[in-house]
């Protein structure tokens, strides 16, 4: 007699086992590598270079998820210059840091410096900035320009999501705008600066294994290295390259497209003896947006949507809670699959 399919969460955990067998086979690591992409025929207009650049993106929105970009209008010395002031800033004593921690408690994330809490597994600490001018922000007084420099990267890292989603609108064929019009507020998005603490002897998690909720990230790491991205049962590093900025698509696109392209699953791992920094900027949704796969990947191609519809305020709750209450169980940490339909 045929074996009952495994349902809901039943069949979830199963798919997480075998993701961390094959992460603890695959450590070593293949030779695969992510794509690299040159932005500039976006920026200026060339419908040649659009074109070719747009297969390859969108190859790489449905098989990874993730890619890097270079020529992607983010100022280089800028690039540099916020990765120092984070070491300078992250280096002062707790206390010094400790001036800027979150002070507004209706924040939908925590603005300013929070340093994760010892029981953590992810062991890390970051700084966090809504759009500049949020009254949820807290900046610290020193180092003199980290406000300055922090502003700017928002201000940057913002355009390039705004190009990114409508490339993503693009490779999908959506309506011209769709993105735009659906996601029409940017006080959603945050950029957070993070420090990685080195590798100890039992322990290289520096960021869990994760999906991204949002629309897509982009990442700025320093020359140490240590995201990965999974991908048919291997994690593949993103080796760092100077100047180039890394595009991992979040949740909101794979439920919208039908899982047409993928919000990949990815990790920091640490790495002995040295700290790493990165930026993460998150292209984010307004939490009253319903979210549900868009007629265009489901009942006018014949397809049955893969996902029920919810708000997205309420997933980022759920989210949030994975974080401030961590199950103790793994498989009880609440992602996308969450949302997903049996069919
Ligand atoms: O620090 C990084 O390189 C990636 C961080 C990340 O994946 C996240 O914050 O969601
Ligand atoms: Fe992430």
């Amino acid at each position: 007699m045929a074996r009952p399919r495994p349902q809901g969460r039943e069949r979830e955990i199963g798919k997480r086992k075998r993701r961390e067998t094959s992460a603890a086979r695959d450590l070593e690591m293949g030779e695969a590598s992510i794509p690299t992409i040159d932005l500039s025929p976006f920026l200026r207009e060339d419908e040649d270079g659009k074109k070719k650049a747009m297969e390859v993106i969108t190859k790489a929105f449905s098989e990874y998820g993730f890619f890097q970009v270079v020529n992607h209008g983010v100022s280089l010395n800028l690039m540099k210059e916020t990765l120092e002031i984070s070491k300078v800033f992250f280096d002062y004593s707790d206390e010094e840091k400790s001036k800027s921690r979150p002070s507004c408690p209706n924040a939908p994330l925590p603005a300013g410096y929070t340093r994760q809490p010892a029981h953590s597994r992810d062991k890390n600490e970051f700084f966090l900035t809504f759009p500049p001018g949020s009254n949820f922000n807290v900046f610290p007084q020193n180092p003199p320009q980290f406000r300055d420099l922090f502003k700017e990267m928002f201000v940057q890292m913002s355009k390039l999501g705004v190009v990114l989603e409508s490339i993503i609108n693009e490779c999908l064929g959506l309506p011209t705008n769709f993105l735009k019009e659906f996601n029409d507020d940017r006080n959603s998005d945050f950029l957070v600066a993070l420090r990685y603490f080195p590798a100890s002897n039992n322990d290289n998690n520096g960021l869990l294994e994760h999906e991204d909720g949002n629309i897509v990230s982009l990442v700025i790491q320093d020359e140490v290295g240590g995201l990965q991205v999974h991908k048919n049962g291997e994690w593949i590093p993103v080796v760092p390259v100077e100047g180039t900025i890394v595009v991992n698509l979040g949740d909101v696109i794979q439920v919208l497209s039908n899982k047409k392209f993928k919000s990949a699953t990815h990790r920091v791992v640490s790495t002995e003896g040295r700290n790493r920094y990165s930026y993460v900027f998150f292209h984010n949704l307004r939490g009253d947006r319903w979210i549900e796969p868009i007629p265009q990947f489901t009942k006018d191609i014949g397809e049955p949507p893969k996902y029920r519809g919810f708000l997205f305020k309420d997933y980022q709750e759920l989210r949030m809670r994975n974080k401030t209450h961590p199950p103790s169980r793994p498989e009880d940490v609440i992602h996308i699959s969450h949302y997903e339909m049996d069919t």
